[in-house]
């Protein structure tokens, strides 16, 4: 097996695809929601073929980011280059942002401005695919008919737009018959197969994720995004996405970005990894870089931040709490509990460590979040 750091590495270097072969590129990225800062002048870089995670405590703007790449968001300011084709395709770049256009395709290249472009053609054009924290699939749909409404778009084009279809001419034929094969080919990588004509919401949790994204790689994408696909997965399961998010790098060429909090599969996959807090950029670089970067631990422990409480202070409040609880006989309120529950973090999965130290972190980020892709 080629081990991430080695893939395309050029003889006597490490492999640093997002460097000079960017797939995707993020450049002085700001969302914001009236006052509140989600993403604050970001930029980083998806190397072509790569694995790249994007990482971060709760609230952080992971999600945030992936609404911008994917056309759900527009972005307050900023640029996010979308390339077909290898290197970094500088003058075409500029060119598309001093044309005011939205893309610019030749024969096997292309450049797409995606802060330009509305969600249907960041699918369709720039070959950007998604899938979400939170499943959507058709339920009522079978897993093959889910598989078939992802290739809508060339069957519709085959169809003539309609009278193809209807009158079954040959050219849409062989256009239904390719969709059919594809869907029954990332139902087998998926180990779906023998669940075809099930209704997808029959699938257990696990299974539905894999659906999701063959789903997403019936679009054919150049990138494929992925939020949070290991969220509820049991380790086996795990297991088994690695090896698919591996497969579909190797095999299919296709870019891999990932949000997730599973440090397990963060940490075994990734060619690259963007640590995001509070909006910022604190680290970017490969898996033993961003491990042992002391900011990353700071972030996901929750310290030595602007505001800090102390310790004794939360004590006390617990202390107040349930005595005003035990003098009118109800049960204690929470008062004390979120105070300290921020102060835990509320934010990353990692686990916090029992230390010794005074101070915990409170987080103190808007709340105000609307629906969430
Ligand atoms: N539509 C919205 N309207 C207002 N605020 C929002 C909206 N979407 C996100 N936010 C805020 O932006 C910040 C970043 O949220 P985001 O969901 O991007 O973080 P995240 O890193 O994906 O978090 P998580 O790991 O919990 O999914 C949060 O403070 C959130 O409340």
């Amino acid at each position: 097996m080629v081990l991430a750091a080695e893939k395309n590495a050029p003889v006597g270097t490490a492999a640093r695809n997002w460097e000079h072969d960017p797939v995707l590129s993020v450049e002085h990225l700001t969302m914001r929601f009236g006052g509140l800062v989600a993403v604050g002048d970001l930029s980083f870089d998806v190397g072509r073929g790569d694995i790249t995670a994007l990482i971060g405590p709760n609230g952080a703007g992971k999600t945030t980011v992936f609404n911008c790449v994917t056309g759900f968001y527009k972005p307050t300011e900023g640029r996010i280059i979308m390339r077909h084709g290898p290197g970094r395709q500088e003058r075409a770049v500029d060119a598309v942002t001093a044309s005011g256009l939205r893309w610019m395709k030749e024969a096997d290249s292309g450049v797409f401005l995606l802060e330009r472009m509305p969600d249907h053609e960041i699918s369709h054009k720039a070959k950007v695919a998604r899938t979400f924290q939170n499943i959507r699939l058709f339920g009522g749909m079978t897993l093959l008919e889910n598989l078939l409404v992802a290739q809508h778009n060339p069957l519709v084009v085959a169809s003539g737009f309609t009278f193809g279809g209807i009158f079954g001419l040959p050219s849409y034929r062989r256009a239904e018959q390719a969709a059919i094969d594809k869907a029954v080919y990332w139902l087998e990588r998926t180990r779906l197969i023998d669940r075809a004509d099930d209704p997808a919401s029959d699938l257990p949790y696990g299974a539905q994720r894999r659906l999701e994204i063959a789903r997403a790689m019936c679009t054919g994408p150049e990138l494929l995004c992925l939020d949070e696909p290991a969220a509820g997965l049991n380790p086996r399961e795990s297991a088994e996405l690695n090896e698919l998010l591996k497969y579909i790098c190797d095999e299919h060429k296709t870019s891999v970005l990932l949000i997730e909090h599973d440090m397990g599969v963060v940490m075994e996959i990734s060619d690259h990894i963007v640590v995001l807090d509070y909006g910022v950029k604190i680290s970017d670089g490969d898996a033993e870089t961003v491990r042992t970067d002391p900011n990353v631990i700071a972030a996901y422990l929750g310290v030595e931040e602007e505001e800090e409480i102390d310790v004794p202070e939360v004590l006390q409040d617990v202390a107040e709490t349930l005595g005003e609880a035990e003098k009118s006989g109800s049960k204690p309120k929470a008062k004390a509990a979120s105070r300290s529950s921020a102060g835990a973090g509320g934010r990353a999965k990692a686990s916090k460590p029992a230390t010794g130290t005074k101070k915990t972190k409170r987080t103190t980020r808007g709340t105000g979040k609307g629906d969430k892709a």
